[in-house]
């Protein structure tokens, strides 16, 4: 899902996830991935000057409500209750409405999240569901090659990832892209669009498959989809927009006796060699 939130205006954000879900349920969709922070809306310092934890909390029951309503799978991500600090998670709720995983950002973007969030420290987790291995990262995290690395080396197939990008459609045309190429798995990246607390978002939310092209979507309609066209990136302003693609199996785990001509790279990695040069 990519759309525009309202800074602290909860139950218009979770109007716009409600309406994302049941679309998406009703496209065949399993799994709905929204931005970074949207319930609460982009806005560090309004985040840590004015939601209370008891704001928090009642969202979090709210979305997984959402997820059992539609019964859909549901990436959300809100900051946690303070423990002294808040930091900003990425949930994983399934179609029952069960917490499946949680994860913590470990790299926080700029002065503005440094000053209102704390970072994690727990490595990201893997959630398996509907037959694949999925990894949690948040925005500014996939931008480390390491982060997505690790994901890849545990078994993730697909790696999903709230975002919130202003001024740098770089990280959604490039990295992303090739977060997705070297390790050989499919990368989805759900970011805002419009203005929020006076930020411009790129937009640009898209899927990537191990390939690095956008993964094909998936077309609702009463014959399956012979060919899907591909999911192109979301236009960066304007309306809310659903990207639908049918996401599969990573092809980084392959070795030379599953696929004879490479590249191999989780296979080549060298990692006790890498430890040596640190
Ligand atoms: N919320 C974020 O982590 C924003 C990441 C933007 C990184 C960038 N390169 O502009």
């Amino acid at each position: 899902m990519q759309a525009a939130a309202v800074p602290l205006d909860v139950d218009h954000d979770l109007a716009v996830i409600d309406a994302a879900a049941a679309d998406a349920a009703a496209r065949g969709a399993e799994l709905l991935l929204t931005p970074e922070l949207f319930p609460v809306g982009y806005a560090p310092a309004r985040i840590r000057a004015e939601l209370t934890d008891a704001t928090i909390d009642d969202a979090a029951v709210r979305l997984a409500a959402i997820a059992r309503r539609h019964g859909i799978a549901l990436v959300h991500s809100l900051p946690s209750p303070a423990d002294p600090h808040r930091g900003i998670t990425a949930t994983l709720v399934d179609a029952a409405g069960t917490v499946r995983g949680v994860h913590t950002k470990t790299h926080l973007f700029g002065p503005a999240e440094q000053e209102a969030f704390r970072p994690g420290e727990a490595r990201p987790p893997l959630v398996e569901l509907g037959g694949l291995t999925l990894g949690l990262l948040i925005c500014y995290e996939v931008e480390f090659p390491e982060t997505v690395r690790d994901l890849a080396v545990r078994g993730a197939d697909v790696v999903l990832v709230p975002t919130a990008l202003a001024g740098c459609p770089t990280v959604a045309r490039t990295l992303v892209p090739a977060r997705a190429v070297e390790n050989g798995i499919t990368v989805a990246y759900a970011n805002h669009c419009g203005v929020e607390d006076g930020l411009v978002f790129d937009g640009e939310s898209v899927i990537v498959g191990p390939d690095g092209a956008p993964a094909p979507r998936l077309e609702a309609g009463p014959e399956p989809a012979s060919s899907s066209a591909e999911v192109a990136p979301a236009r960066a302003g304007g309306e809310p927009e659903l990207l639908v693609a049918e996401v599969g199996p990573a092809r980084g785990h392959f070795t030379p006796d599953q696929d004879p001509d490479g590249p191999w790279y989780l296979h080549d990695r060298r990692p006790a060699l890498y430890r040596r040069w640190a």
